[in-house]
């Protein structure tokens, strides 16, 4: 009984803690909400699909997932992600609220469909490629044969591009499609074992197709990687077509467990010449070839990807952060003053340096996602119209924005974790499970490195084409070199002056690296060899270009919200915090370029702390903001009524090995070593 008195007094405090920072708020959190839904009408929406897909006991998890075996877990989750199509299939009411086609793919790819289905969902990968394909590659009566029964789920696909031996280099794909006018059909086959397809999600157990990317063969010419749809399951009884194809799981990976990847292997596997996908490019029925207007037009479904990944990001790190901050202001540690009370560790400033740029990074990210996404409509309208001038400039800002905001929220999900001490590293924090689910879009779609080549190759060649005096595409024409009287130090650190700071730091660093790959190609290095020799500094080019980038869509994002005044204060200063903290963590980048200077720099570090000061009040009440109910936080350490150590000490019980004082293994093993000596 008075361990109970004590516990509850315990959870007092952590309420009251809690509780208490709420009430520091100074804006008003609905229509920072709404600033992330894109309007109070879309939150209203939101918590309404939330309601009912979280009301329903059938996404609930008898255990947690890391108590069953790799089987089960696949088996939980695939039962959640069937039933969530189930629902929204025969629901009036939520297909209304989601929107009746594009609804399902974009409730499984939202915090709550990614809450459901906690460890990853293996019908993910027929959502967000195999789906977008066909839409994006097939012609219309090709979309007509396939979509209808995919949207409902008759058929389950994946988007099967990687081998064993290339993931990254498409070119480089060995798996060959072979046309046969014979009989009108292609021939699918993988010569070697590194040509076995490898990573796929879903492939293992789940799909019944996928779209196959193999170089195609027609009248004894390749004409690179196109895409292909592929039955891999007999359509009744769902085994693997007998001999001719044979798909697997590819084993245990460090998170997304129930993904089920698979690899797959074709031994000259029949498919009709109808089943490549022909928007853009097709083989008539005697096998001539009909080449596209852009041969990379056969990537677009990456580029969709790559757009839909920011937003993951930008899940991911939302939740994370939550979860770190809201522990930070119930977790009380060490003496701030000798003899005095423990504060919250939040009061730390180390503490607030490590979250409060995190909190800014989620609305950086929200604030450029969202414009790349805006691009991203608009270069595929245009497209649909035969328009592909702005195809080169959605391929750089899609790999900048994926790289910068995957790598953002990895680098923003581990330092949450290490913010929450020992228990961060928990499973019931969920921090693991946000951690492993994150750095997966690191190299996954892209692996980043090289998305930052292909962001510099596009920033090198705009750089020349400026050179030359051609006019550049909005995103870089700042790289156009300017006459000399305008580049003196700014008179003030405005944050248009920071972004224009930004912008000259940028420009420095493309213009010494395209002067260093002159060089190079001077010295009689072919371009490729010089390229390589110069590709570390490329790829900071990138990333910075990227950087101000975000900055930029940051600081135009909080200028246009239609918000109060003191939300519009509470955003400038988290957007204040991002420009700084971006600054005089790279500062050798404006210095070198005089874009600011050292006595600027200091000035910048003296406002970084009081930055952090004035958001500390603010901290709670921007995480509760973004309105992530419970059940989508998952966590221990993060729950909202901040009663953390009952809840952890609930979970601990749950555990397997507690539901006996002494295990069998015990008996079996431990015990004859023990008694060995007596
Ligand atoms: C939930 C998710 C689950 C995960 C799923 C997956 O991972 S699925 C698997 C995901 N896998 C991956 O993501 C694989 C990653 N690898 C790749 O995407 C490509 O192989 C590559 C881009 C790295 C190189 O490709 P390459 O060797 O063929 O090309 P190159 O370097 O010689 O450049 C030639 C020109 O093409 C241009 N261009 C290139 N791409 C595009 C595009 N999409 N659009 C428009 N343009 C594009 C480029 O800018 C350049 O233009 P320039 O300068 O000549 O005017
Ligand atoms: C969780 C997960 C899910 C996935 N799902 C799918 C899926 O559904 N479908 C699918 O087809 N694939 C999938 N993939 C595969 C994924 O797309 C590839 O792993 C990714 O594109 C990287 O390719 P790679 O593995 O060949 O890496 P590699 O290219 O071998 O990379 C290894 C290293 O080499 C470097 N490198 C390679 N090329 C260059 C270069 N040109 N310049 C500089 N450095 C270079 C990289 O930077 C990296 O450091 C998935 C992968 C993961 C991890």
């Amino acid at each position: 009984m008075a361990r109970v008195v004590e516990a509850s007094a315990v959870a007092r405090r952590c309420v009251a803690d809690i509780t208490a920072e709420r009430a520091k708020c100074s804006f008003p959190q609905h229509e920072v909400t709404a600033v992330l839904d894109g309007g109070e009408d879309k939150t209203q929406q939101r918590r309404k699909i939330e309601e009912l897909f979280l009301s329903d006991p059938e996404f609930l998890d008898a255990v947690r997932p890391e108590y069953l075996s790799h089987e089960d877990r696949y088996a939980n989750e695939l039962r959640k992600a069937c039933h969530m199509i189930g629902k929204f299939n025969n629901d009036e009411e939520i297909q209304q609220l989601v929107g009746q086609m594009e609804g399902i793919r974009t409730l499984m790819g939202s915090g709550l469909g990614v809450a459901l289905t906690k460890d990853g969902n293996p019908l993910a990968l027929h959502f967000v490629m195999f789906l977008p394909a066909i839409m994006g590659q097939g012609t219309v009566e090709q979309q007509g044969e396939w979509m209808g029964r995919a949207w409902t789920g008759e058929i389950i696909g994946t988007y099967a591009q990687t081998e064993l031996g290339h993931g990254t280099f498409l070119r480089g794909l060995e798996t060959t499609a072979t046309y046969d006018p014979a009989s009108q059909e292609f021939v699918l086959h993988s010569p070697t074992i590194t040509a076995t397809k490898w990573w796929p999600g879903g492939l293992g157990k789940t799909a019944s197709h996928a779209v196959v990317m193999a170089q195609l063969y027609t009248q004894g010419q390749c004409h690179g990687p196109h895409p292909f749809i592929v039955q891999l399951r007999h359509q009744d009884t769902h085994c693997s077509l007998p001999g001719e194809s044979h798909a697997g799981e590819i084993g245990p990976r460090l998170g997304m467990n129930t993904n089920d990847n698979g690899f797959l292997r074709f031994t000259h596997h029949r498919i009709p010449r109808t089943h490549l996908l022909m928007k853009h490019s097709q083989v008539l029925e005697d096998g001539t070839y009909i080449k596209p207007h852009n041969n990379k037009l056969a990537y677009g479904t990456m580029v969709f990807v790559r757009v839909a990944i920011c937003f993951d990001a930008y899940r991911q790190l939302q939740r994370a952060v939550t979860i770190a901050t809201r522990y930070s202001a119930v977790r009380r540690q060490s003496e701030l003053v000798p003899g005095q009370p423990e504060p919250q560790i939040l009061e730390y400033q180390t503490q607030q340096y490590k979250l409060l740029p995190l909190i800014a990074t989620v609305f950086g990210i929200h604030f450029s996602a969202r414009s790349v996404w805006d691009t991203y409509n608009e270069v595929t309208g245009s497209m649909q119209e035969g328009n592909l001038d702005r195809l080169p400039e959605l391929h750089a800002l899609s790999c900048g924005l994926k790289a910068l905001s995957s790598s953002d929220a990895a680098g923003g999900v581990e330092t949450c974790r290490l913010a929450c001490g020992g228990h961060g590293y928990l499973a019931s924090s969920n921090l693991p499970r946000i951690y492993t689910t994150t750095t997966a879009a690191i190299t996954y779609e892209g692996e980043n490195t090289v998305l930052w080549l292909q962001v510099a190759r596009y920033l090198i060649k705009s750089y020349r084409e400026a050179c030359k005096g051609h006019t550049l595409r909005q995103s870089v024409s700042y790289l156009t070199p300017q006459p000399a009287s305008s580049s003196a130090s700014p008179s003030n650190l405005s944050n248009h002056a920071l972004v224009k700071a930004f912008r000259r730091a940028v420009s420095h660093l493309v213009a010494e690296a395209a002067a260093r790959l002159q060089k190079g190609c001077d010295a009689g290095m072919i371009f490729e060899h010089a390229w390589n020799s110069c590709s570390v500094q490329l790829a900071r080019c990138a990333q910075v270009h990227t950087r101000y980038f975000t900055c930029e869509k940051f600081l135009s994002g909080v200028e246009r919200a239609e918000v109060s005044e003191a939300t519009r204060g509470v955003l400038t200063r988290l957007c204040r915090l991002y420009l700084v903290f971006h600054i005089t963590n790279n500062q050798g980048d404006f210095l070198r370029s005089g874009a600011l200077s050292p006595q600027d720099m200091s000035a910048l570090e003296g406002e970084l702390a009081a930055l952090l000061a004035a958001l500390r009040p603010d901290a709670v009440p921007l995480v509760d903001a973004f309105d992530i109910h419970d059940r989508i936080l998952d966590s221990t350490l993060g729950c909202w009524d901040g009663n953390v150590y009952h809840r952890m000490v609930e979970e601990a019980e749950k555990s397997p090995l507690n539901q006996k004082d002494v295990p069998d293994a015990y008996h079996k093993y431990l015990r004859p070593l023990m008694k060995a000596n007596l």
